[in-house]
């Protein structure tokens, strides 16, 4: 299910303005990466156009997969508003690509899913009827029935509180191993815990370029990387550095 991807040159030119360009990076199968920089540096518009969501109308991209076919229906999409239709319970939100390609529903791995995120039982219920972090799990057991090699999701985990949000780390990163993962996230802690290299787009002369870096270069710690490691915090504080100052590629 694994598969690694090659982004080259990637470039993307708003109006007059360049958002990035020359952007670069290798995510190995089954490798977990967080794209992170300041507030509107472009992560969402590179998360969708790998996606192929969106295609800007000036932009480059180079992109490869290790099996040389295209990536166009092997991305499983997850975003920080759960997406769920509020007319369509749990269950049936889960089999939406299902029933609109007019596939058989696997339910059994449906009701397997849902048991795995911690809702098992909830399978009737709608999504009014969930909290956020209740909903959060839908999504990513959405997600997951997809059965995509390669997950993008644009800050999955923001919305809701701490202690769910550290909840749905441990989660997904159980459940989304073996993927090749591509997460935007804002929070610098989150993507040390869960990724195992950064992309960090930062502010270049006259338009973003990027910076790819190894999470914790020399540790291999379990992921979720622990709260507590050392490691971890200096690291954090380092990346806050970083994002704060755009420093530039060492
Ligand atoms: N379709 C579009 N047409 C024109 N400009 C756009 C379009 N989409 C995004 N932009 C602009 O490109 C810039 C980057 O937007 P984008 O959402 O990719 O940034 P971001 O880094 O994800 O931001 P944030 O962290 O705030 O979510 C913004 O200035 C935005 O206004």
């Amino acid at each position: 299910m694994s598969l690694g991807l090659s982004l080259n040159n990637a470039r993307i030119d708003y109006a007059s303005h360049t958002l990035f360009r020359d952007l670069s990076a290798r995510l190995d199968a089954g490798s977990w990466t967080a794209l992170l920089g300041r507030s509107g540096c472009g992560k969402s518009s590179l998360l969708r156009l790998l996606a192929g969501l969106e295609m800007p109308d000036h932009h480059t991209l180079e992109l490869t997969t290790d099996d040389g076919k295209p990536l166009a229906g092997r991305v499983a999409w997850m975003a920080q508003q759960d997406l769920l239709l509020p007319w369509r319970r749990v269950l049936d939100n889960l089999c939406l690509g299902d029933d609109l390609h007019r596939r058989p529903r696997d339910t059994e791995r449906a009701r397997e899913l849902l048991a795995a995120v911690g809702l098992e039982g909830r399978e009737q219920a709608w999504p009014d009827a969930l909290s956020g972090g209740q909903r959060q799990r839908v999504a990513l057991a959405r997600t997951l029935y997809q059965q995509a090699p390669v997950v993008m999701m644009d800050e999955p985990f923001s919305a809701v509180d701490a202690i769910t949000r550290l909840e749905l780390h441990d989660l997904a990163s159980r459940l989304l191993d073996g993927r090749t993962v591509l997460m935007v996230t804002h929070d610098p802690l989150e993507a040390l815990r869960l990724a195992d290299q950064l992309l960090v787009l930062r502010p270049g002369r006259d338009s973003q370029q990027g910076a790819v870096l190894d999470c914790l270069p020399g540790l291999s710690p379990p992921r979720p990387v622990p709260l507590d490691l050392p490691a971890l915090q200096q690291a954090q504080s380092e990346l806050i550095t970083r994002l704060r100052d755009g420093e530039e590629t060492p």
